[in-house]
């Protein structure tokens, strides 16, 4: 997905799986002059600025936004170079489960005289193919402006949606943050279910592969009720029903997908801070 709203700079701290994926697609949609601190990547396309440390970055360099893309637990020595150096700042935390008023408390404690604003986002991997859904939460002292930067970074590489309350970012993080983890172990069991059915493997990844990304497809682009496209594919008597017979059964699929879902809004309060 492209934007034609003008994407604001930024630093990015921590170049991983989900900060790169994020980078990714940022690049492919003409991310104005930027810097990414990363200790892995050889090489950032010209213009952008690619630094192993927070102590390399240009002296004059000054974000737009800067992007918290660290796993929860090794924030706070980031923060407390970031609020050294950046006394005013927008901060975009990726960050499953760290919360606004924790990522604050290490800012503030870090550099007296800071005024950092914090929007968290909850983005996916499917962010590096334009492809992404992120639920946002901004802070009640965020500007326009800040949200606005926040959505259109956010935007240029998906979908956004906004929630009400912070609260509810732990519950996009069950759903779409880790969501696709459970996508993408759907078509390891379907690959291995068809391995056991007597197919080579792989004609059975070929068929679970696409048969997600043909289904996706549907969801995406049909306005149609899953409920109503299931029912479309379950013939009375047939195949499907046999096969969701199984799988509706009340202590399999409905239950343990709400307990899943349940387990991972569960861990990131654990990660609140
Ligand atoms: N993966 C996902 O699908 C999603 C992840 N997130 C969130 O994104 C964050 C990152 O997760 P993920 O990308 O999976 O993790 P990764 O471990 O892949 O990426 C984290 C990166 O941060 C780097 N890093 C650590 N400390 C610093 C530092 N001081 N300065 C610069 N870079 C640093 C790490 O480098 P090194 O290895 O050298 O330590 C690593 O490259 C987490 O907070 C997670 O909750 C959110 C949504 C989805
Ligand atoms: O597993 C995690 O904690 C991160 C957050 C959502 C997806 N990956």
């Amino acid at each position: 997905m492209s934007t034609s709203t003008r994407l604001p700079s930024i630093l990015l701290v921590g170049c991983g799986k989900m900060g790169g994926a994020m980078l990714d697609g940022w690049l492919a949609c003409g991310l104005p002059p930027s810097a990414v601190i990363d200790r892995h990547r050889d090489t950032l396309p010209a213009p952008h600025v690619l630094v192993p440390s927070l102590g390399d970055l240009p002296a004059s360099f000054q974000p737009d936004v800067i992007v918290l893309a660290v796993k929860p637990q090794k924030a706070d020595a980031v923060l407390e170079t970031l609020a050294r150096r950046f006394a005013r700042a927008t901060l975009l935390s990726v960050m499953a489960g760290r919360s606004i008023a924790s990522l604050s408390r290490v800012y503030s404690q870090a550099a007296t005289d800071t005024a950092p604003v914090f929007i968290r986002a909850m983005p996916n991997t499917p962010s590096t193919l334009g492809a992404g859904m992120t639920g946002l939460y901004a802070s009640p002292d965020a500007t326009p402006e800040q949200k606005q930067h926040c959505d259109s970074l956010m935007r240029a590489v998906g979908q956004t949606v906004w929630v009400d309350t912070e609260q509810q970012i732990d519950a996009v993080t069950g759903i779409s943050g880790s969501g696709p983890a459970y996508v993408f172990l759907l078509a390891e069991l379907l690959e291995k279910a068809g391995v056991e059915q007597g197919l080579p493997q792989a004609t059975a990844r070929t068929l679970a592969r696409a048969t997600l990304y043909g289904a996706g497809q549907m969801l995406h682009s049909l306005p149609t009720d899953a409920a109503e496209l299931r029912r479309n594919v379950t013939s009375p008597g047939g195949t499907t029903a046999e096969a969701l017979g199984v799988l509706m059964a009340s202590d399999a699929w409905p239950a343990s997908t709400s307990q899943a879902v349940a387990a991972a809004v569960r861990r990131a309060g654990e990660l609140a801070g």
